[in-house]
């Protein structure tokens, strides 16, 4: 059976293929997105400045604004002729020994070349005498420095360079810099169609009765939809197939037609009725199967390419609600990211940190496991993590509670309370 490093490495490779050949990304449809809405989203095209920021010399500081060639050594006195605000600079000339009242932000006189700010002056002490309306003279209780406390032109951004490149996912730092540029619109890489799949004669949709005891509620649809809420694609619900092979081919079919990726729950174990894997073959072909991991363990990764002009890329859930969780996650998510253009420092990072664990934890050796835990971390900074019992892969209510999983590697035998244990932060517990 595949490990699931392994595993991930195989898909990262099927996807730089498909972003090169199958549905190269320079062919792909650009969309046109408000500045507002793209978040999230991957830029399409190269972000180039068409004017420098800042646009002018302006002030780091409310202070003075300080004619070049002036005296500007602690106790010398400077005469202030003038004031330049954000948003409306002072126009006239300044000879040596003179200033100008200045803001922060605002256009230093093209005659200057030293901003004093007020605390390094006597303007407290001479603050309610003074009238603006005449000049009147300040007293510097520092030496300055030549250049201080001035943003020169074209010193963060110059007209013409390229701040932010095709494939870079679009974030609130981004969105202030575009805005900072003028963009009040991008091109981003058209959406992906992601069609959700769920299968079983047992299941219902929320919002209908449960007609009878066999019947559960669908969640892992649900529970999908709101994991890829954050990503740039758009989903289609193909709904709930039922366990037989003609429907389940219909609908293998038809979303094959629809979409760029699709993923299905449930039906790929071994059992009577489990006709995903079937199909799958039949449509198109399956690339691994089954990875050394709990909960998630016959995980299908494939295509399908039968009579399509490109394949649309499968990943085949186990219905087991934590499969269904633990799958999108190390395996689902990653791919549509990398599918979707993201360059490889744009997509989010799984992170891990190191935590004690406060319970003895039961496993054998032979798949890597995701255990549900609780991180907390205490006053001086380090991380404690309790690990639940029971962590059978349908084990919903536990799920919710954790905030984290507890990766134990694949070689990995019991695990003693002290020890010190990898944990994986669910994504909602740090966004
Ligand atoms: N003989 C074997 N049996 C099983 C094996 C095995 O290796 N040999 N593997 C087990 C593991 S591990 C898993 S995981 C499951 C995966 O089975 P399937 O993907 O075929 O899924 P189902 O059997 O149809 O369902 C499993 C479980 O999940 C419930 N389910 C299914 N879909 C949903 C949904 N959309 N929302 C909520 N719950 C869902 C379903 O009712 C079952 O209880 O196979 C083991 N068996
Ligand atoms: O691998 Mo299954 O997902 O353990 O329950």
């Amino acid at each position: 059976m595949i490990t699931m490093e392994a595993l991930q490495t195989a898909i990262k490779l099927r996807v730089d293929t498909y972003n090169n050949n199958d549905f190269p990304l320079p062919t792909r449809v650009l969309k046109s997105c408000e500045l507002l809405d793209s978040r999230n989203q991957i830029l399409a095209q190269d972000i180039t400045a068409t004017f420098d920021i800042p646009r002018q010399n302006l002030s780091a500081m409310d202070g003075y604004a300080i004619a070049h060639g002036s005296d500007i050594s602690n106790d010398s006195s400077i005469q202030i002729i003038g004031e330049s605000q954000a948003g409306s600079a002072y126009t006239g000339e300044l000879a040596a020994g003179q200033g100008v009242r200045i803001f922060t932000g605002a256009v230093v006189p093209d005659s200057c070349d030293t901003v004093i700010m007020q605390e390094n002056t006597n303007f407290a002490a001479i603050r309610d005498t003074i009238d603006k309306s005449k000049p009147y003279t300040v007293t510097l209780s520092q030496t300055a420095q030549i250049d201080s406390n001035i943003r020169k032109q074209g010193e963060e951004i110059e007209s013409g360079e390229t701040v932010l490149k095709v494939g870079k996912r679009l974030n609130a730092a981004d969105i202030s810099l575009l805005a900072n540029l003028g963009a009040s619109q991008v091109k981003v890489f058209q959406p992906l169609t992601v069609g959700l799949l769920a299968t079983g004669d047992e299941l219902v949709a929320v919002g209908n009765e449960l007609t009878s005891l066999a019947q559960i509620y669908n969640s892992n649809t649900p529970t999908l939809k709101t994991m890829l809420a954050d990503l740039p694609v758009t989903i289609r619900d193909y709904g709930i197939i039922p366990d037989n092979l003609e429907q389940t081919t219909a609908a293998v079919h038809k979303a094959m037609q629809d979409c760029d990726v699709l993923i299905s729950t449930a039906g790929v174990s071994v059992g009577d009725y489990d006709f995903l894997t079937t199909v799958i073959e039949q449509l198109g072909q399956i690339n691994h199967y089954k990875v050394a991991m709990k909960p998630g363990k016959p995980f299908v990764f494939g295509e399908l390419n039968k009579d399509i002009a490109k394949p649309v890329l499968y990943f085949g859930l186990p219905g087991n609600p934590l499969s269904t969780v633990v799958g999108a996650l190390q395996f689902v998510i990653p791919a549509l990211w990398q599918m979707s253009g993201a360059g490889l420092a744009e997509r989010p990072m799984q992170l891990s940190v190191k935590a004690t664990l406060t319970n003895d934890i039961r496993k054998s050796a032979g798949r890597k496991d995701f255990q549900r835990g609780r991180l907390t971390q205490n006053d001086a900074g380090s991380y404690q993590v309790e690990c639940f019992s029971g962590q059978q892969s349908h084990r919903i209510k536990r799920l919710s509670r954790a905030n984290c999983f507890v990766v134990l590697d694949k070689d990995s035998g019991n695990v003693a309370s002290g020890d010190s244990v990898i944990v994986q932060p669910f994504p909602w517990l740090h966004a």
